[in-house]
Formats: C-alpha cells, structure tokens, sequence
C-alpha cells in the first residue's frame, strides 16, 4: 500500500489553535474533514523545511520551525494509503493568513477541538491538545 509522510501544523494564536477544513477530495473518508494545514514531505527534504514551505505555498504564513517544535507523530492507515503525520506546534504573533485551498478555517480552544469533525489520522493530536 502506498505510504505518505505528512508535516503538519498546529498554528496557535492567542491560546486558540486554527483548524482547516478541507474540500472535496479524491478519498471520502478525509473530504470535508477539519486538519491542520500543510502536506506531504518532498524528497530529501527536512521536515520542519517542509513544514515552513508548506505554510507559506497553502497560506502565505511564513514562520520559523525547529525539530524541537515536534508535538506528536502520528500513524494511520486509511483504505487506500498509510500515512505517518508529523505535527508541528507553532506560535503565531498574528493571526494573519490567506485561506487559498481550505474551505473553512475556524479558531477554536483546545477544549472545543472535538465539537469539529476532524480526519482519522487528527483525532489522536485533537485529543492530546484539547486533554481529552
Ligand atoms: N495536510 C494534512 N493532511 C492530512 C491531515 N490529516 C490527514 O489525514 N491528512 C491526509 C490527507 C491527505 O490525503 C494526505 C496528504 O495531505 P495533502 O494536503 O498534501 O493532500 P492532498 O491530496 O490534498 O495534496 P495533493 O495531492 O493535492 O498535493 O494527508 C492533516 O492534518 N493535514
């Protein structure tokens, strides 16, 4: 089965974290679910690199990564892929950012994290920030 490495980021701005739904996909099982934003890694590329560029690409948010900032990593295997997800735990100094390939973003508090419908690969990173 094909196996994806993923960066993604959990964007926090004044204690809130920014939630991204997707649109409509090629796999049902993650169309329209809430993520948070970024993509897969490319080759030879380092992941907090990729996490920087996917940032600025997917909404024109240029911050700065280190390894450290690795918050959880994740395996999930969907019906048609697996994937290892590599979360990232970034503070914003503004909330500033062009939605460009979501269709909706949402800032919520850690604690109402699970009123969203989050992709199956999340809900473990949701759980862990939201302490449920
Ligand atoms: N970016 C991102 N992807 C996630 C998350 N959770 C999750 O299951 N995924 C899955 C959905 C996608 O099938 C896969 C790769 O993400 P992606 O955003 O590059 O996928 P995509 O299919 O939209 O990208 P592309 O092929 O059009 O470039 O990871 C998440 O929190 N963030």
């Amino acid at each position: 089965m094909k196996h994806l490495e993923v960066v993604a980021a959990i964007l926090e701005y004044d204690g809130k974290i920014l939630c991204m739904e997707r649109g409509q996909g090629k796999f049902d099982y993650v169309s329209f679910k809430y993520e948070f934003p970024g993509g897969k890694i490319e080759p030879g590329e380092a992941k907090h690199t990729a996490i920087e560029r996917e940032l600025r690409e997917e909404m024109d948010v240029h911050v700065s990564v280190k390894e450290s900032d690795l918050y959880m990593t994740v395996h999930h295997d969907y019906p048609d892929f697996s994937m290892t997800m590599y979360a990232f735990y970034c503070h914003l100094d503004k909330p500033d950012f062009v939605r460009k390939e979501h269709v909706d973003a949402k800032w919520m508090t850690p604690e109402d994290m699970p009123t969203l419908d989050w992709a199956p690969a999340d809900v473990p990173i949701m759980k862990k920030l939201s302490g449920k």
